[in-house]
């Protein structure tokens, strides 16, 4: 391994199954890989340091090496941590709620835990780095940027410590297994109870029907012919928390698990049903694949995780006929899909992408789905320019 090196991973779209799929219910997802996060690493100026910055949250932070020593010195518990990868070790995590010391207060505490915790199971004989993330996705809008960071952090950690090389164009299965295991548990120290489909995702790239199973291990398939469809992402910039929304839905399966367990059901039925048309999408199935989108996004607004700003999308795509809109990701803001009518025409696009961004000053992508997941470009082949662009500073 030799710095400087930089690695990316892109973010996803769940096409069916969001919420329900941390319910171990099938869903459904398709990486984005023109919108990607970077970490670029490299020597830091003080040989005795780790440090890490995170531009787009305006967040830099130096840890002495050091800092680290209480945690450093618990081999017993670091062990532990490393052999049991289904969860975060509580006893890692409250030691470095000690060395984080102010930081626990701020905003960003859960992407630096993600960024502590990884270092310290990963490679913790390793100072004198510097770590810059970048990215090009929008933070906190149900594409995935946690996960997409915790992936570039996972992969850049696991090259560093010799479990993934950078000596072919892409990673062998067995290194993205290992890429994909930690950048859970990274997820979940961002978000809390993931369930693991966004880490797949911008791991392996692609599409996936995911589904957890209650023992915590996961199940994925790619679907191998994914189909571009023709569709509009929305951003509504309505800030949100995937954290605190999956926390309410928690709340509500508590309190009316009757009524909701049949809907998160329902879900993981659409899933399944949508990926069959995903699979072998035609003339004649097309329609059901809009229909399954309207469907999930009823169960969403069920769940109680849409938002005003996302009905505004939706009620346009109705009353102008272009085709069906369901939130994406955690809801309550971010992100919405909509997939378009085959006879939807480019000027009914253009109308419904101009009225969405001059009415409401929401931002419209139109970007294919299912490319490539996360990689490492080595030292020589970085672009300079690229190097260049990536640092804050
Ligand atoms: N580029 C980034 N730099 C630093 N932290 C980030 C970045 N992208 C995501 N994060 C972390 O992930 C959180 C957002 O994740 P989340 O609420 O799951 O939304 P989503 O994954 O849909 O973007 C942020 O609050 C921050 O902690
Ligand atoms: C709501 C959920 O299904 C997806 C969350 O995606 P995002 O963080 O909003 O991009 C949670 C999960 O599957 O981990
Ligand atoms: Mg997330």
């Amino acid at each position: 391994m030799s710095v400087p090196f930089l690695v990316s991973a892109p973010g996803k779209v769940i096409i069916f199954g969001e919420h329900s799929a941390v319910y171990n219910e099938p869903a459904v997802a398709a990486s984005v890989s023109a919108l990607r996060t970077y970490l670029l690493v490299e020597p830091s100026e003080n040989p005795e340091e780790i440090e890490l910055d995170f531009p787009d949250i305006n967040f830099n932070h130096k840890w002495h090496y050091n800092d680290f020593a209480s945690v450093l010195q618990d081999v017993e518990g670091l062990q532990e941590a490393r052999l049991n990868t289904r969860e975060l070790s509580q006893r890692i995590v409250s030691k470095l709620e000690v060395v984080q010391g102010e930081l626990r207060k701020t905003l960003y505490y859960y992407a630096a835990l993600c960024f502590c915790y990884l270092y310290v199971c990963l490679c913790p004989q390793l100072k004198g780095l510097k770590f810059h993330v970048k990215s090009t996705l929008p933070i906190g809008a149900g594409l995935g940027s946690s996960a997409s960071i915790s992936v570039t952090i996972s992969l850049a950690m696991a090259h560093l410590s010799g479990h993934v090389k950078a000596d072919k164009p892409e990673l062998s299965l067995t290194e993205k297994k290992f890429v994909n295991v930690w950048s859970f548990l990274g997820e979940k120290c961002i978000q809390g109870t993931p369930s693991g489909i966004d880490n797949a995702v911008a791991t392996y790239g692609n599409a996936v029907l995911f589904k957890r199973e209650m023992d915590g291990t996961t199940n994925f398939e790619f679907v191998e012919k994914f189909p571009q469809i023709p569709m509009v992402l929305t951003y509504t910039k309505i800030p949100r928390s995937t954290k605190t929304l999956v926390a309410k839905v928690r709340e509500l399966v508590l309190k009316q698990p009757n009524v909701i367990k049949p809907v998160l059901t329902a879900m993981g039925n659409l899933a399944v049903r949508g990926t069959e048309i995903l699979d072998s999408l035609n003339d004649t199935n097309y329609e059901e694949l809009i229909e399954l989108v309207r469907v999930n996004h009823g169960l969403l607004v069920a769940l109680g995780v849409s938002h005003p700003g996302l009905e505004l999308v939706k009620l346009e795509s109705d009353s102008l006929g272009v085709g069906s809109t369901k939130l994406t990701g955690a809801g309550g803001g971010g992100c919405s899909l909509t997939i378009l009518h085959k006879s939807t025409t480019q000027e009914q696009i253009h109308q419904f992408k101009a009225k969405l961004e001059s009415s409401y000053g929401y931002k419209t992508f139109q970007t294919d789905l299912g490319g490539i997941g996360c990689g490492i470009l080595p030292r020589d082949l970085i672009p300079t320019g690229e190097l260049y662009n990536i640092r804050s500073n």
